[in-house]
């Protein structure tokens, strides 16, 4: 497809399981025939229940999990099966547990210096300095937090800033695996605003989560899996609507207040004047 971002074509994943010894007994299919078109600056969520293949999905595209079939395109060209290939290529990935991406020793100056560094490497200090200024403006957090270390901010500023991280490599394509699952209903609200925002801004987004309200909230397209395999994919507030699919059903029927669309963010919405996290991000 000519105009898509990102082309995913036929893809399967199959993992080695290994005994204690590291012997392969098994193996485990985990993604089956996956092929999905995401075009630029569109959303895309991806929703099922544990197990069915989203975080493979995500880390198959980023070149940390290799296929054993199927093609991965962006902008219609093969994208390399390794790792920094994809962030080269304008994707970021954006993980439920910041702490894999923050230095705890380092300060958030240092942390995203070190980013804009590589990625504009002709580029003066002071220059770089206003670059993470303005990195940080665009997660909501000031000039300050350069100074601090990632202990000295709460859960839902550390995802800020690992988002502002990302944003550093001046991706087109974020894919968020779970990003606001580890963070209290309050905060989420606030991270899914900010995620909403870049997606104004005309970043495209591939949003993993188990969570059908929160897709719902972020994305027009959705891709529901199960075992590995993508079982129904639509615009998402008609998939939600009307589910094709037995299983698409039943994650409809079994997720809290969807019934009634809109409801339960409105009310994560009104709860979402967390004092904390207002006090630390202004
Ligand atoms: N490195 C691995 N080695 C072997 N099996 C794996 C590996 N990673 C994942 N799996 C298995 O592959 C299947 C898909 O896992 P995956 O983590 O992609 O699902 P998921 O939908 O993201 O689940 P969750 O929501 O719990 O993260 C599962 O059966 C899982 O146990």
């Amino acid at each position: 497809m000519a105009d898509a971002l990102l082309d995913v074509d036929g893809l399967d994943v199959v993992y080695d399981i290994r005994d204690a010894t590291g012997r392969a007994v098994r193996r485990l299919h985990a993604l089956s025939d996956i092929s999905l078109v995401l075009e630029r600056g569109e959303a895309i969520g991806v929703v099922g229940e544990s197990g069915s293949g989203k975080s493979t999905l995500a880390r198959t595209i980023v070149g940390l999990v290799t296929p054993t079939k199927g093609h991965i395109r962006i902008d219609g060209k093969e994208l390399p099966n390794r790792r920094g290939s994809a962030a080269r290529h304008g994707i970021q990935m954006i993980f439920q547990d910041h702490t894999a991406t923050l230095n705890p020793f380092q300060t958030v100056g240092r942390i995203l210096d070190e980013v804009i560094a590589l990625w504009r490497p002709g580029m003066a200090k002071q220059q770089r300095r206003q670059q993470a200024v303005s990195l940080l403006g665009k997660v909501g957090l000031d000039a300050e937090a350069l100074e601090r270390h990632p202990h000295a901010f709460s859960g839902g500023q550390r995802q800020r800033i690992s988002i502002a991280r990302a944003l550093a490599t001046e991706p087109r394509l974020l894919i968020c695996d779970e990003p606001t699952s580890a963070l209290d209903v309050s905060i989420q609200a606030q991270i899914l605003d900010l995620f909403a925002d870049l997606k104004r801004e005309g970043y495209a987004l591939l949003f993993i989560s188990h969570n059908l309200a929160v897709v719902n909230r972020i994305a027009e397209r959705i891709i529901v899996m199960q075992g590995g395999r993508i079982v129904e994919q639509g615009d998402t507030s008609a998939t939600i609507r009307t589910p094709s699919h037995p299983y698409t059903r039943k994650l409809v029927a079994s997720a809290p207040r969807l019934s009634d669309r809109g409801t339960l963010l409105a009310s994560v919405q009104a709860r979402s004047d967390n004092p904390e996290e207002q006090e630390k991000t202004r």
